[in-house]
């Protein structure tokens, strides 16, 4: 039977929490201390471990089938490429920075200056689509110390906290693009290795929309109940079960984990009582 390889960073940002997905898809990996390759225990997966920037061009070449990278990633160096799923973790944003005390109105203000990144095609595309000219010094790291060397005047990099900007004297003046890691594959897939993807991503879509939600349990008056159940509609319909003390019920239903804080005080104006929010593991609807 043939294995779906998926392309997962080999260590830096996305590594960690793509191995803790597949871990909650329930798929055991042995992975060995400085392998680059290994196989899933229980699940017709193989792992390759990759440096994150050279992954676009391995699903091209068809060396791998899927991956686990981020999204500026993808539209840096495989715009022809798919992406399968959001992921929800690395959430970051690709930003035009300058220096803190450089005046700036406009992209227009960058005419002719020089900026430092290592995303030029993102760069050169987001001018484009500005009408302006980019003049781009391409540099692989530490992109944010250019304008303190007086390598270029402007700089377009990762931001996350803008911990990094703002050691640097520098501050963001444009978001070009916002990113998160995401599932994608290769352009021609066997019919064999869509089997085991559309398995695979079936289990990534139980585990992301559990981690989106709570389990809520209460206790109400029987009178409240119809109340209740209107701020809290559940997935289908929420369960009502009758308590051991008469005229109260008790409630059960899924809630998005967001939502959750919005209506905890209309739950409590209500007549709510010894509300109990859970995680959930897997949800399948
Ligand atoms: N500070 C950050 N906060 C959140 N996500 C980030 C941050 N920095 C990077 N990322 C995300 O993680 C991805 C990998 O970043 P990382 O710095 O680990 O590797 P890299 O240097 O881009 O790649 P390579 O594996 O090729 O060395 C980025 O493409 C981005 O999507
Ligand atoms: O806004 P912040 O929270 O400061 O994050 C942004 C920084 O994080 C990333 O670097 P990383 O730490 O991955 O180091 P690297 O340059 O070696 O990839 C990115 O390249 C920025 O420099
Ligand atoms: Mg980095």
């Amino acid at each position: 039977m043939s294995k779906l390889k998926i392309a997962v960073q080999k260590s830096g940002r996305l590594n960690e929490e793509s191995m803790e997905l597949l871990n909650n898809c329930g798929i055991s990996i042995d992975n060995g201390i400085d392998q680059l390759k290994a196989e899933a225990r229980n699940f017709p997966l193989e792992v390759l471990y990759l440096r994150n920037g050279d992954i676009p061009q391995y699903l091209r070449d068809g060396v791998v089938d899927i991956a686990i990278v981020g999204e500026n990633t993808l539209i840096e160096k495989g715009s022809d490429l798919p992406i399968i799923e959001k992921l929800g973790f690395s959430k970051c944003k690709v930003s035009i920075a300058i220096p803190k005390d450089i005046e700036y109105k406009s992209i227009q203000d960058l005419r002719g200056k020089k900026i430092a990144t290592s995303y030029p095609n993102t760069v050169n595309q987001y001018f484009k689509s500005k009408g302006e000219n980019a003049d781009i010094h391409v540099i692989n790291g530490s992109v944010e110390i250019a304008p303190n060397i007086g390598l270029a005047e402007a700089i377009v990099d990762i931001v996350s906290s803008g911990s990094t900007l703002f050691k640097n004297n520098l501050k963001e003046v444009e978001v070009m693009l916002k990113s998160e890691a995401v599932l994608t594959s290769s352009p021609n897939l066997s019919t064999d290795k869509q089997v085991i993807l559309d398995k695979l991503q079936f289990r990534i879509q139980s585990v992301l929309k559990a981690r989106d939600s709570k389990y809520v349990l209460l206790n109400a008056p029987n009178g409240k109940v119809q109340d209740i159940i209107k701020i809290l509609p559940g997935m289908k319909s929420p369960t009502v079960l009758p308590l051991a003390e008469e005229g109260w019920s008790s409630i059960h239903t899924v809630i998005n984990k967001d939502k959750f804080w919005d209506v905890i005080d209309e739950l409590k104006a209500k007549g709510a009582q010894g509300i109990l929010v859970c995680p959930i593991e897997k949800m399948v609807l």
